[in-house]
Formats: structure tokens, C-alpha cells, sequence
């Protein structure tokens, strides 16, 4: 019964093969390629992998990327699934004026964060923060109701578009630091603390709305780089999207399996 979990994001396609559909399954083999060289999966590292049998993805990039993932996995019999943010699954309400126009990534990340809050303790607001190619800063209250996030540019799109809208910004990564001196620092320092200063606002804006405190949440091949500049103890959860995809997998197997 084994699963594939796939994540396609706006630069790379992250994938794991698990034992089975449900949280905290045991993980088989885990992969990360560029979008540029997906072409090559289904002859390369899927074609030595056992076939799964059931997937489930995660899609931002565009329709023709999904057709190349889908084309990659013609090997195997397993029918590509992929997940739409919709009005409500697996205990998240949402509260997008267009459910559906809500990011993939962001509704199965979130529901990722509210199965990871609930195995700690009581119900709690969640504050989640995506950091990848861009940044999402999501707010969830007590009961499971998306109640809206923010988007903004990642910091390495931070850093390109002041240096193509300016003569003098080409210089290299420096230091996050809180009085920067040089240019390559004031540019790193000035995105990192961009990001965690919208975090910041978030949470208030959260706490003040939910009268509770939120768990905050962090998500995001680049959030090890922000955690030391967040103003909040934030738990880094690099799985949050697949903990998301396993969570909705097993969901769905029961339901289908009541009727
Ligand atoms: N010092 C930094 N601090 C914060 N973010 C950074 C830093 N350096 C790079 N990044 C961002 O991190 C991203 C890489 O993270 P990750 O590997 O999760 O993203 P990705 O795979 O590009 O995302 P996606 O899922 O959107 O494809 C880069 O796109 C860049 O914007
Ligand atoms: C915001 C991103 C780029 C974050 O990866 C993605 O979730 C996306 O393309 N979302 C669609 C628009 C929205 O979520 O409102
Ligand atoms: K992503």
C-alpha cells in the first residue's frame, strides 16, 4: 500500500514514497529536483523505486509542468491526484473569498500545521509561515477556520528585483545583521527582516483576533535561515507539506472506504 507524495512548487518538484497513506508513515525513498530537470524521473530515480500504489500531489507550478510530472509516472498504473483547495477538508475551514483560488501548497500546508497543533495539546490559533521561492504567512484560528494570509516575494526575488531596478545593487549575499554597514549586508539584512516583520504583524493581528496565543510554525527549504531573525520562538516543520498530503490521503481512504 505504498503512497507517493508529490510537492511542485515554483522552482523545484519535491517528492516521498511512503509505506503506506497516513500520518507518520514510515518514509521509503525521498527525492528534490529542479523543475528544469523533472524530465528524467520516470527513466531515473522512479524507475528503481517499487510502484506506488496510490499518489497525491501538490501543484502551484503551471499546467504544463503538471503534464511533464504526469508524464514522468506513465510507467506506473497509479492514477496522478491532485489536491484543490476547496471549502473545507480534514478539519480546516476556509475563509478565501474563492476557496479554490487559494495556492495548493497553502491549503495543504495548513492542514499539515493543524494536525501537527493538535497532536500537541488543547486547540490552538496557528500562525504558519512558508518560506520558499515566495513567502506565505498564514492565519488560522482555534477552531480550524483559515482566516487569510500574506504573500510576499521570497527573499531571492527580493534581492533580483533591486538589483534589476537599480545600477548599483550587485553584490554578494552578506550577513543578517541589525545595523548593516555595507551593501551585501543592508541587502540580506533588509529581506530577512522584511519577512520576519510581517510574521511579527501577523501574530498580532492573530492574537488580537483569536484572544489566544497562536502556535507559530515555519515551513520551507529556506526557513532554517529565518528562524534567528524571528521575533517569536517559531518550530520548524520542513515535512509540512507532505505531513499535509498524508493527512488528506488518509482522510479520503476512509471516507471512501464508509461507502
Ligand atoms: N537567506 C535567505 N533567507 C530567506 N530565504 C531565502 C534565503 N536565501 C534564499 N531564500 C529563498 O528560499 C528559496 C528556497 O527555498 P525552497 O527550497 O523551499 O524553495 P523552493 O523549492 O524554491 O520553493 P518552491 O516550493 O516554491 O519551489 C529561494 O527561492 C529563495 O527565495
Ligand atoms: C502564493 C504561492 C506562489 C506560494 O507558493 C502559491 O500558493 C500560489 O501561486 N497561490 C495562488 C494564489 C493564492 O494563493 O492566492
Ligand atoms: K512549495
Amino acid at each position: 500500500m505504498t503512497f507517493l507524495a508529490i510537492d511542485v512548487g515554483n522552482t523545484r518538484l519535491k517528492w516521498t514514497l511512503y509505506e503506506r497513506p497516513a500520518p507518520e508513515a514510515q518514509v521509503l525513498a525521498h527525492g528534490a529536483e529542479f523543475l528544469e530537470q523533472i524530465d528524467r524521473l520516470g527513466e531515473g530515480v522512479w524507475a528503481s523505486q517499487p510502484e506506488p500504489t496510490t499518489m497525491l500531489g501538490c501543484i502551484v507550478a503551471g499546467q504544463a509542468v503538471k503534464h511533464r510530472v504526469q508524464e514522468q509516472m506513465e510507467g506506473w498504473s497509479v492514477e496522478p491526484r491532485w489536491v484543490v483547495a476547496s471549502e473545507a477538508e480534514a478539519g480546516l475551514t476556509n475563509g478565501y473569498d474563492y476557496p479554490s483560488r487559494l495556492g495548493a501548497d497553502r491549503w495543504v500546508a495548513m492542514i499539515g500545521a493543524r494536525h501537527h497543533m493538535l497532536r500537541r495539546g488543547p486547540p490552538r490559533p496557528i500562525l504558519l509561515v512558508m518560506v520558499g521561492t515566495a513567502v506565505t504567512v498564514e492565519a488560522i484560528d482555534q477552531h480550524g477556520r483559515y482566516l487569510g494570509g500574506l504573500i510576499l516575494p521570497g527573499h531571492g526575488i527580493m534581492l533580483r528585483a533591486l538589483e534589476s531596478g537599480t545600477a548599483g545593487l550587485h553584490v554578494p549575499t552578506g550577513d543578517v545583521c541589525e545595523f548593516p554597514t555595507n551593501t551585501s549586508d543592508g541587502l540580506t539584512s533588509g529581506g530577512t527582516f522584511a519577512i520576519a516583520g510581517a510574521c511579527e504583524r501577523m501574530f498580532q493581528h492573530l492574537f488580537k483576533r483569536c484572544a489566544a496565543e497562536p502556535l507559530c510554525l515555519m515551513t520551507g527549504g529556506a526557513g532554517w535561515k529565518m528562524l534567528p531573525a524571528m521575533t517569536r520562538p517559531f518550530e520548524l516543520i520542513e515535512s509540512m507539506i507532505f505531513d499535509g498530503l498524508l493527512v488528506i490521503a488518509r482522510e479520503r481512504s476512509e471516507m471512501a472506504s464508509r461507502f
